[in-house]
């Protein structure tokens, strides 16, 4: 597969847009553009993808509506700005998901929220839950209660906080370039575009420059540590010029546009490790020594057949342990069923899995790509 190709397979992917681009450099929300983008998130959406939306522009909406020319320095007045601006920016949101037969919903968040781990798991099941009932979140940092010591500061960290709690495939950032080039491009017209690197690579370090405009925060360093930030979770970046034609679509197609920052390590192995290290089991699934064997080989999905007794209170997505007959663990797992739907179809082929539920999600209890072995 061709790393373009993770792209057009991605089943779960984070769209962050700045300030510059949605407030067409400051002069109030670009309606029309928003529209655009928001006809290729439909057809992403009609095609089983689920979007979250990380939508900066408060601020910058703020200030239009209440008709100031600088940015404040006080951060009150920023925050006011921002209370203010994030109405226009959700209700655009939501009128142009509608057009589509699209519901949005509207998530501002802190810093804490996310380092809190009961926060940052209830969080976690309330996005999952909307991504389930095909709600695209509209997500933006919760400007009015931050303070500067918590603030994210820009919302290209927030993008990649959000993919890692959703476990995103990839993250992408439209901004007011074409992407990240070898030097600032506002500075320097010689400079040349970066079309693939790994997240890691230091060589970014001397390239990637702050922010020249008034509205942006972070420039390329906040970008690159973003998808720094993402690659944790196995998540790509790209950061993309949001005002190339028909930009998602054609990222969709695996057509060679902007920036690809990738997860060193291997998308599946760092998410992983991910998963491992951040979420806490939820319940137990006891497998046969068949089930224990196949696993033990590595490479294999858990099917419910090999499912003895399940333990636990639950929900479809959350992390559960499998445990052989005595008791020891052999591998951590986000289950496809719910407790109560996991009992039921415990011990029985997948093919009764319809008969019994009057549905199929999926035909693996665990699928191999969420699984880790202990
Ligand atoms: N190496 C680089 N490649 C591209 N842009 C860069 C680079 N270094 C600094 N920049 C600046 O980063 C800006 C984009 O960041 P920012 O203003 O924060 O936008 P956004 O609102 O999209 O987050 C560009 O307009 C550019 O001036
Ligand atoms: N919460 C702020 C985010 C500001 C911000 O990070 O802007 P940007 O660097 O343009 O993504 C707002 O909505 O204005």
């Amino acid at each position: 597969m061709t790393e373009r190709a993770q792209l057009s397979q991605a089943r779960r992917l984070v769209v962050k847009i700045g300030s510059a681009l949605l407030t067409n450099d400051g002069r109030g929300l670009d309606v029309p553009a928003l529209g655009l983008w928001v006809d290729q998130m439909a057809a992403l959406v009609e095609q089983g993808v689920e979007l979250v939306v990380v939508s900066s522009g408060s601020v910058a909406e703020g200030m239009s509506r209440l008709g100031w020319k600088k940015r404040p320095e006080q951060l009150h007045e920023l925050q006011a700005a921002a209370a203010v601006g994030q109405m226009g920016l959700v209700q655009t949101w939501e009128a142009e998901f509608k057009r589509h037969g699209i519901h949005t919903a509207q998530i501002l968040l802190t810093h804490d929220d996310l380092s809190d781990r009961k926060r940052y798991l209830n969080g976690r099941s309330t996005l999952r839950a909307l991504l389930d009932f095909g709600v695209v979140p509209i997500v933006n940092e919760n400007d009015t209660v931050v303070t500067d010591e918590i603030r994210f500061g820009d919302n290209d960290t927030l993008g990649a906080l959000v993919a890692n709690v959703v476990e995103a495939d990839g993250l992408i950032i439209l901004t007011d370039q074409l992407g990240l080039f070898d030097k600032d491009p506002r500075k320097n017209p010689d400079a040349s575009l970066v079309t693939e690197r790994f997240a890691g690579d230091r060589e970014l370090d001397a390239m990637a420059g702050g922010s020249a405009g008034v509205l942006g925060r972070g420039g390329m360093q906040t970008k690159l540590r973003a998808a720094r930030l993402a690659a944790r979770s196995g998540a790509f970046t790209v950061v993309v010029g949001g005002r190339i034609e028909g930009v998602l679509t054609r990222l969709r197609q695996g057509e060679v546009l902007g920036t690809l920052l990738l997860p060193e390590q291997g998308r599946i192995a760092a998410r992983k490790q991910w998963l491992a290290s951040h979420l806490q089991t939820r319940g137990r699934l006891t497998l046969d020594d068949g089930a224990v064997k196949v696993l033990r080989l590595g490479g294999r999905s858990l099917l419910p057949v090999g499912v003895k007794a399940v333990t636990g209170q639950f929900r479809r997505g959350e992390m559960v342990s499998c445990v052989d007959q005595k008791g020891n663990e052999i591998a951590r797992g986000l289950v496809n069923y719910s407790a109560g739907e996991a009992g039921a179809i415990a011990g029985r082929s997948s093919n009764s899995i319809a008969d019994i539920l009057g549905y199929i999600s999926d035909e693996e209890m665990i699928h191999r790509d969420n699984m880790v072995i202990v």
